[in-house]
């Protein structure tokens, strides 16, 4: 029988395949005395090439799918099991105080790892500390002959199985084995989503308890486009989501033909589409999906990417190849956006109890401005080669803008006085994304170039209901009037002073949010390049003097979401 679970749906298509459990296994054993020592210390030896031969593929597979940088990790730990000074200890410590393998390998690695870690003025070393830890555990799991889940390691289409996937998970899979996958948490805006939608993987999130009820090896038909998956599904259901892949794919084809075409509604007005990327790897799929623009540009993956804060030229490097490869077409960066969700281990922010609403995002880089002003003069530089303009994330006041702004000024300054070539027609706008700027919009439009609404956090602070977090996802709701009307005042106060409003919040590519947001007059509308031929494919048919119709009474008249939903049904149909 065939069991049914239901979740999030974070990323459309259909994929059947293998179920992968991507769950760290128990890794506890008992300490327990041996007589045999060298038959014990071959057992370590064992281990080790075991482990060795692990990486060595990890390493490959890393570099062909990943780039050299990423790969780098894994001859490091290559490196450190290779190392005379850790292994001799270990195996001194069997001989000597005839402990097992286990045992003696816990001892001495949890020796080594205290004292890097100790080393707190040292940020390499500090590193080092969490390379021994991973190397220890890979032994480790081979002295116990269990299985250490590794996404680079699988050879074979298959669906993950996990409890929750970070973003660093989620880059390394590989599209030609993962057909899809599913969690325990998560939200449709959790990095690992938006992510999954990039990565066009089908993918469900938030199910609850994927990771308790699906077994290894069990075949699962992932609907990434109704959040369900069916486990051990019967022939019927098989030939039943076989047919509905299809459907997609035909549609897609349909989409398809809209890939060179302007983004123009039934009575002729236009507007821009653009994709939200991560990297400048993005860039691609952001042109074979027809993207106009570049809406936002999520710097932090360049600082997530890295193993230690981006140099200017790194940064530089990948800001210009972005704005070269959208070809004259605007791309918006945002400023680093670290902080909720997005974590950098080299840089250890303090534990807070919400991360969501603690140091993050502008309130870092105003605070520690050697990494702001490095960033911003990579930008600088990068604004001679296409069409650059700049974004800063969480914004909340107007003065946390203009310190902002002026620190901006003050490296253009720097680039001018030095007759450094720096483009003088760089817009600088801001996220709108906390309701209390959303307040002022009229006052932040003074000196803002534009806004861009960034709903996946604009909706979590305005409903007090975490973006991430399943059990609340029922108040995670875009289309409430309350929201709708945020957006409103944004969008009209940029439109008083001569200013416009773009999206690139995961709203912007909603179907039913769409011909409301057109209705409201918003300018651009930026989100996973995947989402962009299906909006305009949706615009072609809209009207946007019926759709402005449909805003307001969206906003004025309706009370709950439920309402706002059967609106836009009736506007539409
Ligand atoms: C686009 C947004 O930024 P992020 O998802 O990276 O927080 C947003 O908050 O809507
Ligand atoms: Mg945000």
């Amino acid at each position: 029988m065939s069991e049914m679970l239901k979740g999030i749906a974070a990323s459309d298509g259909i994929a059947a395949a293998k179920a992968y459990m991507l769950v760290q296994p128990d890794l506890s054993f008992s300490e327990s005395s041996v007589e045999d020592t060298e038959a014990e210390t071959k057992r370590l030896d064992d281990a080790v090439e075991a482990a060795k031969a692990d990486l060595k593929i990890i390493k490959e597979k890393a570099a062909a799918n990943l780039g050299a940088d990423e790969a780098e990790v894994f001859e490091a730990h290559l490196t450190i099991l290779s190392d005379p000074e850790l292994l001799g200890n270990i195996k001194d410590k069997i001989v000597n105080d005839k402990v097992n393998a286990e045992k003696a390998l816990k001892d001495v690695t949890d020796m080594f790892i205290a004292m890097f870690e100790g080393m707190t003025d040292n940020a390499y070393m500090q590193e080092r500390a969490g390379d021994i830890r991973d190397v220890a555990k890979r032994v480790l799991s081979h002295l116990l002959g269990v299985n250490l889940p590794n996404p680079a390691l699988i050879n074979e289409e298959v669906v993950i199985v996990a409890h929750d996937l970070t973003p660093s998970d989620t880059a390394q899979l590989d599209r030609n084995f993962v057909k899809g996958f599913i969690t325990d948490i998560g939200g449709r805006t959790s990095h690992s989503a938006i992510m999954s939608r990039t990565l066009e993987i089908p993918a469900i999130v938030g199910s609850g308890n994927a990771t308790s009820t699906i077994k290894e090896g069990q075949t699962v038909i992932i609907d990434g486009i109704e959040g369900e998956a069916i486990i051990e599904p019967s022939a019927e259901e098989l030939k039943k989501y076989e047919g509905k892949a299809s459907d997609f794919a035909k549609k897609k084809a349909e989409w398809e033909e809209l890939k060179d075409a302007k983004t123009v509604t039934a009575n002729g007005k236009q507007f821009i589409l653009g994709a939200n990327i991560g990297t400048p790897k993005d860039v691609a799929g952001a042109n074979d999906n027809g993207a106009e623009a570049v809406g936002l540009f999520r710097s932090e993956f360049l600082y997530m990417d890295a193993s230690e804060l981006p140099s200017e030229d790194d940064q530089f490097e990948a800001y210009k190849q972005a704005v070269e490869g959208m070809n004259g077409k605007q791309v918006v960066v945002r400023t680093m956006d670290i902080g909720g969700d997005k974590e950098l281990p080299y840089l250890p922010l303090p534990e807070e109890m919400n991360p969501f609403l603690g140091y993050r995002a502008i309130r870092i880089s105003l605070d520690k401005q050697d990494i702001f002003r490095t960033q911003l003069r990579a930008l600088l530089r990068a604004s001679n080669y296409g069409r650059l303009a700049i974004m800063f994330p969480m914004i909340a006041t107007v003065k946390e803008f203009k310190d902002a702004k002026a620190i901006f000024e003050e490296e253009k300054a720097k680039f001018v006085k030095a007759g450094k070539p720096v483009s003088d027609d760089i817009e600088v706008g801001m996220m709108m994304e906390i309701p209390a700027a959303a307040m002022i919009a009229d006052k932040l439009a003074k000196y803002s170039d534009f806004f861009s609404i960034g709903t996946n956090d604009l909706i979590q602070y305005t409903m007090a209901a975490d973006r991430g977090n399943e059990r609340v996802s029922y108040l995670y709701q875009p289309y409430n009037p309350s929201i709708l009307r945020l957006i409103k005042n944004i969008i009209d106060s940029s439109h008083a002073e001569g200013k416009w409003t773009g999206m690139c919040g995961e709203m912007a590519g909603d179907q039913i949010a769409v011909p409301i947001l057109a209705g409201l007059g918003l300018d651009e509308f930026s989100m996973s390049a995947t989402s962009i031929l299906k909006t305009r494919s949706l615009m072609k048919k809209l009207d946007t003097d019926k759709m402005k119709k449909l805003a307001e009474k969206a906003v004025s008249e309706c009370e709950t979401t439920e309402e706002v939903i059967s609106l836009v049904k009736e506007f539409t149909d």
